[in-house]
């Protein structure tokens, strides 16, 4: 059988051809192809939103392949209609949204994606990011390093909230969200969850609250996102959002940029509206040279690194091997995301 394993750097094509290999054993030729990392800015929502490299690459990569193996290459209609012996197409994110679902449908292929494979990684770092934002870690520490001892921070109206005690909302209960509320829960938080689709049970079997957003909104001091970005959640928060928060709240983003309008939140930290904010997602990526949020105070920004971990590479990896090995048995595929497909083979 011939496979396509196309990484990037961060899960690259020899770790995902090395899983495939220790999976299926070494009669087969895997193909390997790097794709450029970071991606360029992220697309709008449509059939294919966030993938690296091009068509065309794609295309040459595939050469006959049967199964594909990837974080990020974009697989288009055209792809596949180049493609006509490709039958799995197995992504290792959370969405497979680089795949042209219906396309793939159409041309029969089965597309598997790895929900929650990064999920323990990204919550451990938005809870790093709530806790740094409120108690001003990464802040004080970057004015310490450029020679500033600032003292003021002892003072009561500018000295950092704990967790034991703050209400913290969360938007969005799935694999990350729920992660973050078991964490926060330990620590003491009052969390609030707002999520259209969550089980109110399971939110409150972990110990929180579900409730509508704006609600969450205006009883939280803390508010951490972590929905996925569709055409339902763009710009969720916005100006208007904002507005409901309590004075100096504490906003965290390691989801999506999209699901936040960055236009209103330098003038909302300068007047102290918010209190901080912590970023690791943009709306563009990365920020401009002249960001409007560049020199501007209380403000913690990470390089989208918060699924990032060793972990997650090896185990998105043994995700996708495992799923090429299930097709190459005749086995049921773990993870489906085009059930339909199914319907279409003889
Ligand atoms: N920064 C990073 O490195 C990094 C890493 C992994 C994931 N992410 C992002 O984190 C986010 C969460 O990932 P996940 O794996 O938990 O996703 P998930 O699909 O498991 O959960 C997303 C949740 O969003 C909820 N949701 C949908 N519409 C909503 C709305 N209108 N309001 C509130 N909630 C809504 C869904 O019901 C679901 O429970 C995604 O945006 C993902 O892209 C970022
Ligand atoms: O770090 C990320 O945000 C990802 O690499 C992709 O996340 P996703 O797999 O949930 O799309």
């Amino acid at each position: 059988m011939h496979i396509l394993a196309a990484g990037d750097h961060f899960v690259s094509p020899g770790l995902l051809a090395g899983a495939v290999r220790a999976e299926l054993g070494g009669d087969h030729e895997v193909a390997e192809l790097t794709l450029p990392w970071p991606v360029e800015p992220f697309g709008p929502v449509g059939t294919v939103l966030e993938a690296s490299g091009t068509e065309e690459q794609v295309i040459e990569a595939l050469a006959g392949a049967e199964i594909a193996v990837t974080q990020m290459a974009p697989f288009t209609k055209q792809v596949f209609a180049a493609a006509p012996g490709l039958k799995l197409v197995s992504v290792c994110r959370g969405g497979p949204v680089n795949v042209d679902l219906e396309a793939a449908t159409e041309a029969g292929v089965a597309v598997t994606y790895a929900p929650g494979r990064n999920a323990g990684a990204a919550a451990e770092f938005a809870v790093g990011m709530i806790l740094a934002a409120m108690r001003r870690i990464a802040t004080s520490s970057a004015e310490l390093l450029s020679g500033t001892w600032r003292g003021d921070y002892y003072a009561y109206d500018q000295a950092g909230l704990e967790l034991g005690g703050t209400t913290v909302g969360l938007v969005g209960y799935g694999a990350i969200g729920s992660r973050v509320t078991k964490v926060l829960v330990a620590f003491g938080a009052h969390v609030l969850v707002a999520d259209p689709y969550a089980d109110r049970a399971a939110v409150e079997a972990d110990g929180a609250r579900l409730v509508e957003l704006d609600e969450l909104l205006r009883h939280s001091q803390v508010v951490s996102l972590h929905a996925r970005l569709t055409g339902e959640t763009r710009h969720l928060i916005d100006k208007s959002k904002l507005d409901l928060l309590p004075q100096g709240a504490v906003l965290v983003n390691t989801a999506r940029g999209g699901l936040l309008d960055y236009a209103p939140l330098p003038e909302a930290l300068r007047s102290g509206r918010l209190g901080a904010l912590a970023l690791d997602v943009y709306d563009v990526e990365p920020p401009p040279a002249d960001w409007a949020l560049r020199d501007v105070p209380n403000v913690i920004a990470t390089p989208h690194l918060a699924g990032a971990s060793r972990q997650t590479a090896e185990r998105a990896a043994a995700i996708v091997a495992a799923e090429a090995g299930r097709y190459a048995r005749g086995e049921q595929l773990a993870n489906l995301a085009n059930p339909d497909v199914l319907r279409r083979r003889p």
